[in-house]
């Protein structure tokens, strides 16, 4: 957000105070978030709860670190004492380092950065036994000095970056509860987009499993927004993958990746999204190929965000562990294979057209006009 207007980015951290405190609240967390200093201070009624505080934040899109600390008056003394306090769980074989910033007046803090830092690096060696380690410490406690309060901490937990939800529009995201398209979703959601989750069912080439694991993923993505709608639609297309597969040869995975995103696009332009997001990547599977995109893409004219375009499979598949998306996409759920024995790989799209079965698309529209909203409470 650094690199934004100032308005803009004023605009942008209001919304991320309100998304911290949606995703505290939704965690059962008591706590107050202030904006301070240019960034979102949340105070913890509870002491136990500022681990999990932190953790939330650190859930949420928009935050790059999340630091749970100890706050006291910004004094030598008191400082001396929370740094004290704070050596309790230190082990002495850790290394480690103090650092010390300060801001506000010149003569707001009765103490200079490196004073306190070669004070409290004593202090905490006493206490611990540890030894200093300025390059590369195990454990750092770092001492924030603003004008009336300082804050110490010693842990940080990364968060995911990117921008706050709700700030950049709304996309329509094709989820199919496989590995790709969650983490697509995610990536997405993560650059300040809220996604309308669409699941298409293709009937006996699906299933109610395939149906529920794709549910499950996608109430894993709503933990990522509280307070937003980010509710799963599920369109019935089980007639028409039964024409394709009966009807089309070499050309029928790309005709059903047109029907899916002309479903997209119907569901976008009812709700006022912008996009659709699909969880593809460059050479992945037949219908994933570059001439192949260009084939599938004619099909819409809105813009298709294939955010793993460019990512290989394992990183995708660490990616699903982390945001905890994994274990759903891969519960087995036994579906019938659409794809044909011998897939095109490089079409050209009047062939694509002319093999398609008549009204296709317009078909399409007309099921994801019919859509079930799946309510993930
Ligand atoms: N049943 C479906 N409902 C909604 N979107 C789907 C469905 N099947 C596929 N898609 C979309 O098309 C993309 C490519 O389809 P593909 O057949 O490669 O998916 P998959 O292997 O079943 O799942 P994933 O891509 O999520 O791992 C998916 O990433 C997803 O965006």
């Amino acid at each position: 957000m650094g690199t934004k207007s100032s308005k803009v980015r004023g605009r942008m951290e209001r919304t991320l105070v309100s998304n911290l405190d949606a995703m505290l609240g939704s965690r059962g967390i008591d706590a107050e978030v202030e904006r301070r200093w240019s960034r979102p201070l949340i105070r913890v009624r509870n002491p136990e709860q500022v681990g999990a505080a932190a953790a939330a934040a650190a859930d949420t899109f928009g935050v790059v670190s999340a630091r749970p600390a100890v706050t006291c008056e910004p004094t030598r003394e008191r400082l001396l004492d929370v740094l004290t306090s704070l050596t309790a769980e230190h082990e002495p074989e850790e290394s480690f380092a103090v650092r010390v910033s300060r801001a506000g007046p010149k003569d707001a803090h009765d103490f200079g950065s490196r004073e306190l830092e070669r004070v409290g690096g004593g202090v905490v060696e006493n206490r611990t036994g540890a030894s200093v380690d300025l390059d590369n410490p195990d454990v750092t406690y770092h001492v924030e000095a603003r004008e009336g309060e300082a804050f110490v901490s010693t842990a940080e937990r990364a968060g995911p970056g990117g921008l706050p939800l709700g700030t950049q529009g709304t996309a329509v995201a094709l989820v199919s509860g496989g590995i790709d398209s969650p983490v697509a979703a995610w990536e997405v959601m993560k650059r300040g987009c809220v996604v309308a989750p669409v699941y298409v069912d293709l009937g006996d080439f699906g299933g109610p499993d395939h149906e529920a694991r794709a549910v499950s993923t996608m109430r894993r993505l709503a933990d990522f927004a509280p307070g937003f709608d980010v509710r799963p639609r599920v369109v019935s297309a089980g007639g028409l993958v039964s024409e394709l597969a009966e009807e089309v040869g070499a050309t029928r995975m790309l005709s059903l990746r047109r029907m899916m995103l002309r479903i997209g696009e119907a569901v976008a332009r009812e709700i006022d999204a912008h996009a659709v997001v699909t969880g593809e990547s460059l050479g992945q599977k037949s219908s994933q190929t570059g001439p192949n995109f260009a084939v599938t893409d004619a099909v819409t004219s809105l813009p298709v965000y294939r955010p793993l375009l460019t990512r290989d499979k394992p990183d995708i598949v660490a990616q699903a562990r982390k945001i905890g998306t994994y274990d759903d996409s891969t519960l087995p759920v036994g579906c019938e294979r659409v794809a044909p024995s011998r897939p095109e790989t490089n079409a050209a799209l009047e062939d694509v057209v002319d093999a398609e079965p008549e009204k296709l698309l317009r078909r399409a529209e007309k099921a994801a006009r019919a859509a079930r909203i799946v309510d993930i409470d």
